[in-house]
């Protein structure tokens, strides 16, 4: 057989030359990296030791079949996956920046215009994820990703998880507290995509103000915060908490409510997503025919926006 006239192409991680590391969670760390043969930035999700233990080997092997199911314009989209000594590598698509990064560097919130055009983005990848029956889990803002031309896009759905079906309860997780629904914080074993919404909407908050809206410093402060800003939980939530340690005064109390921020539309969205009773929170879909999104034709301009943004139609 002829030998190869060209070097063998580069393979696994030699394709790549790490920069940084962007982010760090239990299973494994991601990576910045760019390709050598084309420049091209990247994301590298690098799993623990896979053999040794079979419960990281499980979670990536999940995590790998959902990632290769989704696909959007506001999902950061895997590109390959590779096994090397032992480890899977995840390569996804790079952003510039996270959400978490634009709110520290703007203490008084993003304005606006740039809240509305994240959040209008935001919805469009939650809503393709629950049409696809998975709910995120844990949206918030080190898990947005912004490009310099503004595209927002969702990352590590390493939570993820696909819709239980009926009467599966869910397992146990701890997502970031500021940004978890009631039903979660009382352990409801039955939730659904709607805590997505309800983190959505502390996203769409805090890019208004510049601050977390519930910035709870344990479950029982955070269901206070809920309580004094957007009022009683849902009757079978409120049962829960009189039996929590520290939540007989809290369940069924409407403290002096504090304001939500927004005005008009956008203050109707917001309450809308942050309705205690999950079932009274609207799904995505709805949420993007919102009159706060076509009201005055932002919609239709911004679709066109995104569309050359992001080079294809949407
Ligand atoms: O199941 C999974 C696992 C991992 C991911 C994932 C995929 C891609 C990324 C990613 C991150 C990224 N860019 C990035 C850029 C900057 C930072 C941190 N900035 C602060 C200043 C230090 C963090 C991330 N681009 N792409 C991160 C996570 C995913 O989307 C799904």
């Amino acid at each position: 057989m002829a030998a190869r006239s060209s070097p063998s192409p580069s393979r696994g991680m030699d394709k790549y030359e790490q920069l940084a590391v962007v982010g760090e969670g239990s299973y494994g760390v991601v990576l910045k990296c760019r390709r050598r043969d084309n420049g091209q930035l990247v994301a590298i999700k690098k799993f623990l030791e896979t053999e040794d233990d079979a419960a990281v080997r499980k979670m990536a092997l999940r995590e790998i079949r959902m990632l290769k199911k989704l696909r959007h314009d506001h999902l950061v989209n895997m590109i390959e996956v590779f096994r090397r000594k032992r480890r899977f590598y995840l390569v996804f698509e790079y952003l510039d920046h996270t959400l978490l990064d634009e709110l520290e560097a703007s203490p008084g919130g993003l304005g606006e215009d740039t809240a509305k055009k994240h959040l209008y983005q935001l919805l469009k990848g939650i809503d393709y994820c629950h049409q696809n029956s998975i709910i995120h889990r844990d949206v918030k803002p080190e898990n947005v990703l912004v490009s310099n031309a503004g595209i927002v896009k969702l990352c590590d759905l390493g939570f993820a998880r696909a819709l239980a079906a009926p009467g599966e309860p869910y397992t146990e997780y701890v997502a970031t507290r500021w940004y978890r629904a009631p039903e979660l914080l009382v352990a409801e074993h039955r939730y659904g995509p709607e805590v997505d919404i309800w983190a959505i909407g502390c996203l769409f908050a805090e890019m208004l103000t510049g601050d977390p809206l519930f910035p709870g410093d344990s479950d029982i402060d955070q269901l206070a915060l809920i309580i004094k800003t957007v009022g009683k939980l849902a009757p079978r939530h409120q049962q829960v908490v009189s039996r929590l340690a520290g939540g007989a005064a809290l369940a069924g109390a409407e403290c002096r409510r504090a304001t939500l921020p927004g005005a008009g539309p956008a203050r109707d969205l917001l309450a809308a997503c942050l309705r205690t009773e999950p079932r009274a929170r609207p799904q995505a879909a709805a949420l993007l025919r919102h009159k706060y999104f076509t009201v005055d034709g932002f919609a239709e301009s911004f679709n066109a926006e995104l569309r050359k943004k992001l080079g294809k139609e949407i």
